[in-house]
């Protein structure tokens, strides 16, 4: 009884990992699923497909660890972040599609709301910058465009959620309609510093009441999943974002400890314990998990294309035939040779907040190779943390003394090793890279009593690689000189 399974719905793939009393994986699955572009800028799942893998996952997880769900002491949760559902309270059935938190199909209604003056209260009350990233132009989209949405939101009918509500709800056949602190945070309606919805936000965007889940402790039992579903009634019973939950998974407990998740995108985070921390900087505020009633923030840095570079280099250019060839055609130069990739393919994230920016290659000559351009993709990846870093740094949070690193991309020795170079700062990478997952485990498992509080998972965490900074304090001044013209150079381009 003492297996905890994680599930793990990320933004291209669900997974499911089942744990043991010591934090090792027994069992695991994962299944991609499809992606959805209806429209320049548009991005979609399909929320059937959600639950179909996320739910096989679990069961083919448990099946590799050889045991049964009788065997599991609870369930954890984590989840992309954002990404906006609307169903029926009475079917539980979705009313379209999930808006994926890449979709930047209100970036207008963004725009008015910041022409109208809006942004600064949205940014006290919910640490966000007003971007179309959030899920609360999302849900008030979904509320204009689905014929009948608002009147039957004001009637009750219907239910909100992120990812994280979505497969509550049908884990425990609509019995629970809930999310935590950390997921609410994303939402752009919550309110940070008294830990609720925000009454104002809500008629800002036009949201119902009604719609909205009831929020509680990232940590600690909230229900069970219905008994036909895995075999057995199990304890949900904890709930993050996956960065909230890698976070959680590194371990980075303490106040001034930060991680950053090389994936798609980048996601840095650093906790700063009970403390708001206010970005002048153009960070994020945000929670990172609630237990026992306790709130721990964390400051963030979000960054829309990191892995994703890689993929582009793959499928886009043909440059490399799978993501792990690029250290080696990248390393095969000693230098970019002045080659600049700025990877603002959906916009810049943090901290330049730019719908407009788009992707630009400059610095080409005569003698620009593919190796250039491959190694130039992996210093964007390792710029565009550092701009985070250096934000952090203005806003008086830190210092940062060690990057803890995971991700698919965390895999790369080249790019570990840029970090640390153009950081200065050291980067270590742990033996256990399914921060996410393990993560999700051990608040599920500090809900049920398998641990007895984070020193005790705190232990597990080891090293298995740290980068230490190489360069020189003058190559890396030039290195980001160069970078921030290149930034420059590729801001607004699509303002037209
Ligand atoms: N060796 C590598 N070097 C650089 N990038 C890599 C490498 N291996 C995988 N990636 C990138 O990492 C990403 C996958 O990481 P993952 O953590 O699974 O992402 P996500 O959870 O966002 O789907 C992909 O974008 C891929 O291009
Ligand atoms: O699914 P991932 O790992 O790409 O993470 C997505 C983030 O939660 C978006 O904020």
């Amino acid at each position: 009884m003492s297996y905890l399974l994680a599930l793990d719905q990320g933004t291209t793939s669900s997974r499911a990992m089942v744990f043991d009393a010591d934090g090792r994986v027994q069992g695991v699955a994962q299944q991609a699923f499809a992606q959805h572009f209806p429209q320049p800028g548009w991005v979609e799942h399909d929320p059937q497909e959600i639950l179909a893998t996320q739910f096989d996952c679990a069961r083919v997880a448990l099946t590799d660890a050889g045991i049964t769900a009788a065997a599991l002491a609870g369930i954890g949760i984590t989840n992309q972040r954002e990404t906006t559902l609307l169903w029926e309270r009475a079917s539980g059935r979705a009313l379209a599609p999930a808006i994926v938190w890449q979709d930047r199909r209100t970036a207008a209604d963004c725009d008015r709301l910041r022409a109208a003056g809006h942004a600064e209260l949205i940014r006290a009350r919910t640490g966000l910058e007003l971007d179309a990233y959030f899920s609360a132009t999302k849900l008030a989209w979904l509320l204009d465009s689905v014929p009948g949405a608002r009147t039957r939101a004001e009637a009750g009918e219907l239910a909100f959620g992120t990812v994280d509500s979505w497969l509550v709800w049908h884990l425990s056949g609509g019995a629970l309609h809930v999310t935590d602190p950390g997921n609410a945070a994303r939402t752009m309606l919550f309110n940070i510093h008294s830990g609720d919805w925000d009454e104002d936000l809500l008629t800002l965007f036009g949201i119902p009441r009604a719609l909205l889940p009831r929020i509680v402790d990232s940590s600690g039992v909230c229900g069970e999943t219905c008994p036909d579903l895995f075999g057995a009634a199990v304890p949900i019973a904890g709930i993050a974002g996956d960065q909230q939950a890698a976070t959680f998974g590194q371990a980075c407990f303490a106040p001034g400890m930060a991680k950053n998740t090389y994936g798609t995108g980048c996601f840095l985070l650093m906790n700063t314990g009970a403390e708001v921390v206010r970005s002048d900087n153009r960070l994020l505020t945000t929670v990172g998990w609630r237990i026992a009633g306790q709130t721990s923030y964390a400051l963030e840095g979000s960054i829309f294309m990191g892995g994703a570079i890689v993929q582009w280099l793959r499928d886009g250019l043909g440059l490399i035939r799978c993501a792990h060839d690029i250290e080696a055609l990248a390393a095969s130069v000693p230098d970019s040779g002045g080659v600049v990739l700025v990877p603002a393919f959906t916009g810049l994230g943090a901290p330049y907040w730019d719908a407009y920016a788009r992707g630009t290659l400059l610095g080409l000559t005569r003698g620009s190779s593919r190796a250039h351009i491959a190694r130039a993709a992996l210093e964007a990846i390792a710029l565009q943390t550092v701009d985070l870093v250096a934000a952090m740094d203005r806003d008086g949070a830190g210092p940062l003394t060690e990057l803890r690193v995971d991700g698919g991309a965390a895999a790369n020795n080249l790019l570990m090793q840029m970090q640390a170079d153009l950081l200065g700062v050291p980067v270590v990478r742990p033996q256990m890279l399914e921060t996410t997952a393990l993560g999700a485990a051990y608040l599920a498992g500090l809900g049920v009593g398998v641990w007895s509080g984070p020193d005790e998972v705190a232990a597990h965490w080891a090293v298995e690689r740290r980068f230490d900074p190489m360069m020189q304090a003058d190559q890396r001044a030039a290195t980001l000189a160069l970078w921030h013209r290149g930034v420059e150079r590729a801001r607004g381009w699509a303002d037209a």
